[in-house]
């Protein structure tokens, strides 16, 4: 553990240990107050619904559309999550995105934490408002808008990923795909989702998962997803849960597939039919995971309302306002509250 420790502070890893030193002894001391307990026991290797998407993708047979567009929105009301393969893109491209964004992290912390220059985004790692171990992410982070990965600069600054934004382009045309056939099946506009989102306000989240030498940690605490939609590139290690009828289950790696998940906006704008569904990750003690997120988001002003055959289950609020209750909720309460704010009735 100590060595860990030394080496993270001189290269790359960022110092998790030294950091959080207290809330590992508090958590020593009173390991039932902070108890994570069945965190890395007992999750079920259940496959979550597999869609293949190639109908949709390719657009021929109409039957065979409609019918990949039902399974899209029954995966996402019964689950909330789903992989699909034959998704169009190739494998080629998702390995070098994964050794691009294996070399990003590779580099110093020290520069990584002046990222503007080595990712055009933000960075993050583990968890500020931690007071409880529980509540510690065992991560690091780049967020990146699409916006900087897809503007063309002669500037050879961005060289160095090449290939995510290969994969920019590509992911981005898949979530509007998905979202389309989403509203379409619901019934519902589907152009509302190209008039209130663009590559400057949709952003990849790059995740680096380093080996935790403690046991029963979170890589990333449960959440739900502040987006519409979320496209997940995830390697062989596995770590990642999802709740399931108030049951983890745990993912297994699929390397023909990507991940897809409904965010809280939409499940409020389909009036809670498709569900934003709980997750998280739980750390490895010898290998380290990779991650790539897509969120589908709007722009800060982008009023999102509850439409549905049911009585309206959310008021209407901006996404700027939801944004900002969460990082309130968070940084008072060390958690976010989410959905349940915004409630019709409240
Ligand atoms: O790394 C994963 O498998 C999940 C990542 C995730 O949930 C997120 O970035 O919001
Ligand atoms: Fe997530």
């Amino acid at each position: 553990m100590e060595s860990i420790a030394r080496r993270s502070s001189l290269c790359s890893n960022p110092p998790l240990q030294e950091t959080y030193k207290t809330l590992f002894e508090k958590s020593q001391q009173h390991s039932s107050a902070d108890s994570h307990s069945g965190l890395a026991t007992g999750a079920a290797k259940t496959e979550l619904p597999v869609i293949d998407l190639g109908p949709l993708v390719e657009g021929r047979e109409l039957g065979k559309v409609a019918e990949c567009k039902r399974e899209i929105v029954k995966a996402s009301e019964e689950w909330g999550f789903f992989q699909v393969v034959n998704h169009g893109i190739a494998s080629h491209v998702l390995e070098k995105v994964r050794m691009e964004q294996e070399a990003l992290f590779g580099r110093p912390f020290e520069e990584k934490k002046t990222c503007m220059e080595v990712a055009g985004g933000s960075y993050r790692w583990g968890a500020s408002t931690a007071t409880f171990l529980s509540q510690l992410n065992w991560s690091e982070a780049f967020h990146i808008p699409i916006s900087y990965l897809l503007t063309t600069s002669e500037a050879s600054s961005k060289n160095h990923l090449r290939w995510m934004e290969e994969y920019a382009g590509k992911v981005t045309d898949l979530a509007n795909k998905l979202i389309k056939a989403l509203a379409e099946e619901l019934g519902r506009d589907s152009t509302f989702f190209n008039q209130n989102c663009n590559p400057s306000t949709s952003f990849l989240r790059l995740n680096k998962y380093p080996p935790c030498p403690a046991t029963s940690m979170h890589g990333l605490v449960p959440h739900t997803d502040t987006d519409f939609l979320t496209v997940l590139h995830q390697d062989g290690v596995g770590g990642l849960q999802v709740k399931k009828d108030g049951e983890w289950i745990s993912v297994k790696p699929n390397p023909n597939a990507l991940i897809v998940n409904i965010g809280d906006l939409f499940q409020a704008w389909s009036n809670n039919v498709c569900k934003s569904v709980e997750h998280r990750v739980v750390t490895n003690q010898q290998f380290e995971r990779y991650s790539v997120a897509y969120f589908m988001c709007p722009f800060p002003e982008t009023v999102i309302k509850s439409e549905g055959k049911q009585h309206q289950v959310y008021r209407r609020f901006s996404f700027r306002e939801y944004r900002d209750q969460v990082d309130e909720d968070v940084r008072r309460h060390g958690n976010k509250v989410g959905l349940a704010r915004f409630l019709a009735s409240n």
